[in-house]
């Protein structure tokens, strides 16, 4: 077999620290696991635009449809605020996203013990918490056309465009149902079906899905601002949550407080199965480029590791790696050890980004 091949897109502001630490963990897998991994790296965001001109360059975006896999760590920041929308860092993310067909993205919220009282819940309220949201990722209200800022009269009107058409929703439908029935065997689709004509076509398609060929697993439905309150209120009554590009964005960052911090959230973005039948995929951290901490060695590794850990699972048949280094991470911070993201007003000394890298390589030395 071919050894795998990885194209790291490290991006902007705390993706290089935390990225560093990720390719540390690589080093260790083929070390120590023989787990070699060929791995190129390119730019992507601000950095290729500062060198390229655009956010994501053709060649760029084609090496990224040739690897088995894509890990990504954050774009943007406050350089690029001014920038046309055509070639804003976050651009180029979406590109990769689209011209991949990432439709899929996964980002499991997990909450750690050793973090429970550390949530922004009470710790009965999240202890053991293990949901999936599935946002979709490759259309709806970030891609519609049309978008732009017009002249409408004597003033300008911002626009953008929810759209989603049925096969757009069967195939992320399909995605979440098949999840659902290797963890908890529910699902709960969210929109606004209330208000929006997407959101009940989004419930119509879901309960078509389900009705065909998923009637083993339990389906509901809220509206997504019901659900955003569910999720704060009572989380662990969810397995899976389905929804669309917008209310995953949203709904994920705010399940990252569940667990503790934004820093502990990773995703994986997937596609259709390429000729090895593994999907392609593309793996980043829920968080952005942190610019208020880039460069001051304060960012969490932990949710680009994680990411890894789920690219060991989803891209290379490795689960009981995956489940390795998942451990490794739970071990550390049931040790203590505590990025400042994830201290409390009781102070205490923080970790930098690297030495949390080093206790977790410690602890996958550990567990050999
Ligand atoms: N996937 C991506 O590349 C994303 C990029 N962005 C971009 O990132 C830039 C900053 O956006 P923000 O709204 O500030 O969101 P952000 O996710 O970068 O940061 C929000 C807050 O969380 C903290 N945070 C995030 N990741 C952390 C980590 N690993 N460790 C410790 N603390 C962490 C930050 O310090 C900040 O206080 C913008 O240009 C935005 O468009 C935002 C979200 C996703
Ligand atoms: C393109 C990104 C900046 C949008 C976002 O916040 C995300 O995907 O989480
Ligand atoms: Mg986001």
């Amino acid at each position: 077999m071919s050894t795998p091949s990885l194209l790291i897109l490290a991006g902007d502001g705390i993706g290089p620290e935390v990225m560093a630490e990720v390719t540390r963990i690589i080093d260790w897998y083929g070390k120590k696991r023989d787990m070699p991994f060929d791995v190129s790296e390119d730019l992507v965001g601000g950095c290729a635009y500062d060198k390229h001109g655009t956010p994501l360059h053709d060649d760029t975006m084609a090496k990224a449809q040739e690897v088995d896999a894509v890990l990504l760590g954050a774009v943007g920041g406050p350089k690029y605020d001014d920038l046309d929308f055509s070639v804003k860092p976050e651009r180029g993310l979406l590109r990769l996203r689209k011209e991949m067909d990432l439709f899929a993205n996964l980002r499991p919220a997990q909450c750690f013990d050793a973090l429970a009282d550390f949530s922004s819940l009470k710790r009965d309220i999240v202890a053991g918490l293990d949901i999936m949201i599935v946002r979709e990722l490759t259309s709806g209200i970030y891609f519609g056309e049309p978008r732009g800022i017009f002249t409408e009269g004597n003033e300008r009107v911002g626009v953008n465009t929810q759209r989603y058409t049925e096969s757009e929703i069967d195939r992320v439908a399909r995605a979440a149902f098949e999840l659902a029935r290797r963890r908890g065997n529910k699902v709960c689709s969210m929109e606004k079906a209330n208000v929006m004509e997407s959101g009940v076509l989004w419930r119509e398609v879901v309960t078509k899905v389900h009705a065909e060929s998923y009637p083993d697993v339990q389906l509901s439905h809220m509206y997504a601002d019901a659900g955003a309150m569910q999720l704060c209120r009572n989380p662990k009554q969810f397995d899976v949550i389905v929804t669309d590009n917008l209310f995953g964005d949203l709904l994920s960052d705010a399940a990252a407080m569940l667990t503790g911090s934004l820093g502990m959230l990773p995703s994986a973005s997937l596609g259709a199965p390429m000729a090895n039948g593994r999907p392609k995929a593309l793996y980043e951290p829920v968080h952005g480029s942190a610019p208020d901490i880039a460069g001051q060695g304060k960012a969490n590794p932990i949710a680009c590791i994680l990411s890894f850990a789920m690219a060991l699972r989803y891209s290379f048949d490795q689960g009981a790696e995956a489940d390795r280094l998942e451990r490794a991470v739970e071990k550390v911070l049931a040790d203590g050890a505590r990025t400042p993201d994830l201290m409390g007003p009781e102070g205490g000394t923080p970790l930098t980004t690297a030495q949390m890298g080093d206790a977790i390589l410690a602890a996958l030395d550990a567990s050999l």
